[in-house]
C-alpha cells in the first residue's frame, strides 16, 4: 500500500469576534446553503446576509468565550485518529479540511498534494448525510478534483455517511447511559435528541436522506441503549423565513415541560463535537426556555469529541474503507432538484413569507443599484435625471 492520507471534513467556525462575519460570508456564498434563481445574486445576498446576522452571532460566540473550540477539538480528534490507526497497524497521515473557515479544504488538498498521498480515505465529521454540509463539501472537493488534473493520481474513496456503525451508535448509548444515571430517578427521563435542522425542501425537493438517516440513528440509538425512558426527536438551529424540519427543538420542549415532564436529557445527535449549537444553543438559550416552562433537571449529554470507542471505531472504518471498492464523488448522492429556499406558497396579504422574500429581493436590488451609483456616479437615479 503507497502512502495513505486521511481527510477529515467539517464545518469550521470562527475563531475569535472579527472572524464572524467573513465566516458567515463563506457560509452565506455556497448554493448548497442558499440557492438562487440567479448565481450573480449570491455574493451580494451573502453580504447582505452576513452583515445583517453578524452582530447576534458575535454575542453568542461571545457567550462561549468569543469563538468556536470546533478547530481545537477537530485537530484532536485527527491526533487520536492518526495514533488508533497506528495501534491498529495502518500508518496514515490525517488531514484537516473546513468547508467555511480555516483550514480550508483547499489548504489540505494542497497538503495532501505536496505530501504525495497516493490512497486516501474521505471521512466527513457528520454521521448522517445532508446536502448542505458533507455533500456541500463532496461538491467542493469535486471541483476541485476537476480542476487540477494531477489530483487524479490520487486513488481516493469517499465515505458518505456512517451513523449507523457499532462503535459510534454503543458510544451514543453509553454517553446517555452515563447521564441518566446521574439522575436520582434515571428511568423518569425524557431522553430529547436534538439534530441541527434543515429546510423542508431540502428532503422532500431535493431528494436529501438527512431526516432518514437522523431517525434511523435515533432508533439504533435506543435499542442499542435498552432502556425504558420515553424518548423526542426534534431540530434546532432554523435559519431565515422558510419552513425547516419539525417539531422545532424550542416547541417540542415546552410541549413536554406541560405535560408534566421534570427530568430532560438532551442528546446532541448531529455533531460530534462541541460548538456553538451544543455550548450556546442547548446549554443556553434551551436550557433558559426549558427551566422557565418548568423542567427541573436538565442534562446534556457530551459531544462525542475524543471518546476512545468513538476515535477506534472511526479508525476500523478507515481501515474497512481501504480495503474496499472506492465511492467516488459522482456516486454520492447528488440533489434531485434544485433546491428551493424560498418558499412557494400561494400570494397572500401581510406580512407572510412570501411578502418577506420580495421585501429581500427588492431591498437587494435597491442595494445593488445604490452600489452602483456610490462606486461608478452613474446609475439609476443619474439616468432619471435626480441626480
Ligand atoms: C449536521 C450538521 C449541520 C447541518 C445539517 C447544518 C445545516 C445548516 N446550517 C445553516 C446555517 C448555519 N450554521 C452555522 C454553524 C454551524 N452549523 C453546523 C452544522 C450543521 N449545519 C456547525 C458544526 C456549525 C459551526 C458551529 C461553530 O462552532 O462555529 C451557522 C453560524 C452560527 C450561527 O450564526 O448560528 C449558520 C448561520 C444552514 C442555513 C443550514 C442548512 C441549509
Ligand atoms: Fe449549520
Ligand atoms: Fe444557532
Amino acid at each position: 500500500m503507497g502512502r495513505v492520507g486521511v481527510l477529515l471534513l467539517n464545518l469550521g467556525g470562527p475563531e475569535k469576534p472579527e472572524d464572524v462575519r467573513p465566516f458567515l460570508f463563506n457560509l452565506f456564498s455556497d448554493p448548497e446553503i442558499i440557492r438562487l434563481p440567479f448565481a450573480a445574486l449570491q455574493q451580494p445576498l451573502a453580504w447582505l446576509i452576513s452583515t445583517r446576522r453578524a452582530k447576534q452571532s458575535r454575542a453568542n460566540y461571545q457567550q462561549i468565550g468569543g469563538g468556536s473550540p470546533l478547530r481545537q477539538i477537530t485537530e484532536q480528534q485527527a491526533d487520536a485518529l492518526e495514533q488508533s490507526l497506528a495501534q491498529q497497524g495502518q500508518d496514515a497521515k490525517v488531514y484537516i479540511g473546513m468547508r467555511y473557515w480555516h483550514p480550508f479544504t483547499e489548504e489540505a488538498v494542497a497538503h495532501i498534494k505536496r505530501d504525495r498521498i497516493e490512497q486516501l480515505v474521505v471521512l466527513p465529521l457528520y454521521p448522517q448525510f445532508s446536502i448542505s454540509t458533507s455533500g456541500s463539501s463532496f461538491r467542493l472537493l469535486e471541483q476541485l478534483w476537476q480542476d487540477d488534473p494531477a489530483l487524479s493520481q490520487i486513488d481516493y474513496t469517499v465515505i458518505p455517511s456512517w451513523y449507523s456503525r457499532t462503535g459510534y451508535v454503543r458510544a451514543m448509548a453509553d454517553l446517555i447511559a452515563q447521564s441518566l444515571d446521574q439522575l436520582p430517578n434515571p428511568d423518569q427521563a425524557h431522553i430529547f435528541f436534538s439534530a441541527h435542522g434543515v429546510p423542508v425542501s431540502y428532503v422532500t425537493e431535493a431528494g436529501d436522506p438527512y431526516q432518514r438517516e437522523i431517525e434511523h440513528c435515533t432508533d439504533l440509538i435506543m435499542q442499542a441503549l435498552n432502556r425504558p425512558n420515553a424518548h423526542t426527536l426534534a431540530y434546532q438551529s432554523r435559519v431565515g423565513p422558510i419552513e425547516w424540519l419539525q417539531p422545532y427543538t424550542e416547541d417540542a420542549i415546552e410541549a413536554l415541560a406541560e405535560q408534566g415532564v421534570k427530568d430532560l436529557v438532551v442528546v446532541p445527535i448531529s455533531f460530534v463535537s462541541e460548538h456553538i449549537e451544543t455550548l450556546q444553543e442547548i446549554d443556553i438559550e434551551y436550557r433558559e426556555l426549558a427551566e422557565a416552562a418548568g423542567i427541573e433537571r436538565f442534562q446534556r449529554v457530551p459531544a462525542m469529541n475524543t471518546h476512545a470507542g468513538f476515535i477506534d471505531d472511526l479508525a476500523a472504518m478507515v481501515r474497512e474503507s481501504l480495503a474496499s471498492p472506492p465511492q467516488h464523488f459522482s456516486d454520492v448522492v447528488q440533489p434531485d432538484k434544485p433546491v428551493k429556499i424560498y418558499p412557494q406558497d400561494k400570494s397572500a396579504w401581510g406580512m407572510t413569507p412570501v411578502a418577506e422574500v420580495w421585501n429581500g429581493r427588492l431591498a437587494m436590488l435597491g442595494f445593488l443599484a445604490l452600489l452602483l451609483e456610490i462606486v461608478s456616479g452613474h446609475g439609476p437615479l443619474h439616468l432619471v435625471g435626480l441626480l
